[in-house]
């Protein structure tokens, strides 16, 4: 071994150690490092992946390589490569990993009389429109879309299933067809179907109805790459569970791609059978959350430009400031104020605008009260709304307490020393003290600051 190989051996060590299994397994493991020069290169799958490693690791990776010797820090490249190495199958939050096939999808792996139909957006039922290029980035959606655009460069080998969750509107089907449009374009004869789960339960019913469940097996086991939306709509519905788990089975078997999407964490979708949830953690399980303000901004402008509409800038930043709740929104504010402009034939400035949106805004403008706060919050964490008066200290009761106390300060224009009355009576450091520690928490915990986007969605929506 190398100098240079022992080097990014120790860096691995080092990374795996600081930064845990998951970030680990997703970002650092399917570096390949290439001798440069006097230093290493580290070849990464594409372009987000090189800004979030240069953003994110480097700074790390320099580090650990600087502590191999003594001090001197190699220089470390990034480059865009294909030379990159499949990711290890990844465990989620508490979950347990079971080592995945790894097998490329083959391009002639569909027998020929499949493909007449498959290479057209009928088939597939995709929407064209609905591609990378279109989807507006941002760190909302930064780490879903790297991990969508692994699996549409190496279908069936980097991560399967690839979960995506997030609440209403935030781009999870815009996400999953991206994967599904562009492996279509890399190879059309791909046997690709996108379906809504509502669909699926459906197709379930009429194979029932028709005892024709050996077609609907034929058809669902051959496909190549199936992208199922909103699987909470399986939810109760046993048949369409079990059969959905047999081509669950047998597509993962055979190195093909499954891509799912939900409005919840897998495991919080009640109702759904373990041995399903249990399956959907074997590959990587990623979250969209509500996007921020820049990127509201930046999906004004993309979507204009393309309704070849220049909107101004201070437009865009009133409409993202004030339609916040998720993207379907945003663009149906964006629709709105388009038609208003053209209807009008005037230009669009902040005035037309809020003449255009002044119900929409009206609506937005109604206050949220800290008792419906309290009420969402415990509902979301099956707590008794008395719960949040108490002085009940035990983690399950006093977290959910501290969220919604932080919602509070966040959605309301209420005092420190008023929110803690409104919570018992407590004291406003208290209150403060709450804030700062969901703060951080948002900050390190993937999962805390999920439940918290979706308490804020649905308070705001
Ligand atoms: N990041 C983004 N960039 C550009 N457009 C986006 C983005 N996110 C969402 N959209 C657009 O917002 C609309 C809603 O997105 P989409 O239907 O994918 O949401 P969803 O999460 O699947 O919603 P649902 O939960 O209702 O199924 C679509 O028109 C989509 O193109």
């Amino acid at each position: 071994m190398s100098a240079l190989e022992n080097c990014w051996s120790h860096c691995l060590a080092t990374l795996e150690a600081r930064l845990g299994a998951d970030q680990f397994r997703i970002w650092i493991r399917p570096l390949v490092a290439e001798a440069h020069g006097d230093g290493l290169a580290l070849v990464v799958p594409n372009q987000i992946f090189l800004q979030f490693i240069r953003d994110r690791y480097l700074g790390l990776i320099e580090e650990a390589a600087s502590a191999f010797f003594d001090g001197e820090t190699p220089a470390i490249h990034l480059k865009v490569g294909s030379a990159v190495r499949k990711p290890a199958p990844v465990r989620t939050a508490g979950t347990a990993t079971s080592a995945q096939p790894a097998q490329p999808i083959p391009p002639n792996a569909v027998p020929k009389p499949a493909l007449a139909g498959a290479a057209n957006h009928e088939t597939t039922r995709l929407n064209p429109n609905f591609t990378f290029e279109t989807l507006v980035t941002g760190k909302a959606n930064q780490l879903a879309r790297a991990a969508a655009e692994q699996v549409a460069e190496n279908p069936g080998v980097s991560y399967n299933p690839l979960f995506v969750y997030g609440g209403v509107g935030l781009g999870k089907t815009h996400l999953i067809q991206a994967i599904g449009n562009l492996v279509h374009q890399r190879n059309p004869a791909a046997k690709i179907r996108y379906i809504h789960a509502e669909k699926y339960v459906a197709d379930v019913v009429r194979a029932y109805q028709h005892k024709a469940f050996d077609e609907f097996k034929r058809y669902y086991h051959s496909l190549d790459l199936l992208l199922i939306d909103d699987i909470q709509f399986f939810v109760g519905k046993d048949k369409t569970q079990e059969e959905f788990f047999y081509a669950f089975n047998a597509l993962v078997e055979a190195h093909k791609q499954i891509i799912i999407t939900s409005d919840r964490y897998p495991k919080e979708i009640d109702g759904l059978q373990e041995r399903l949830t249990s399956r959907f953690s074997w590959g990587l399980t990623v979250a969209i959350e509500p996007p921020e303000l820049e990127m509201r901004v930046a999906i004004l402008l993309k979507k204009a430009e393309r309704e070849n509409f220049k909107l101004d800038s201070t437009v865009a930043f009133f409409i993202a400031k004030n339609i916040r709740s998720n993207v379907r929104e945003l663009e149906g504010a964006l629709k709105r104020v388009l038609a208003y402009a053209r209807f009008t034939n005037q230009p669009l400035t902040l005035e037309a605008t809020k003449e255009a949106l002044r119900d929409i805004l009206a609506a937005g403008n109604r206050q949220i009260s800290v008792e419906n706060i309290q009420k969402t919050v415990a509902d979301f964490y099956k707590i008794k709304i008395a719960d949040m008066h108490s002085k009940k200290r035990t983690r399950d009761i006093a977290r959910p307490r501290q969220i919604a106390m932080a919602l509070t300060k966040e959605l309301t224009q209420m005092s420190l020393p008023a929110v803690g009355e409104a919570f018992g009576g407590r004291d406003h450091t208290t209150v403060l003290h709450a804030c700062r520690t969901v703060d951080d928490l948002r900050q390190n915990d993937t999962e805390l600051a999920h439940q918290y986007g979706v308490l804020l969605q649905m308070l705001r929506s």
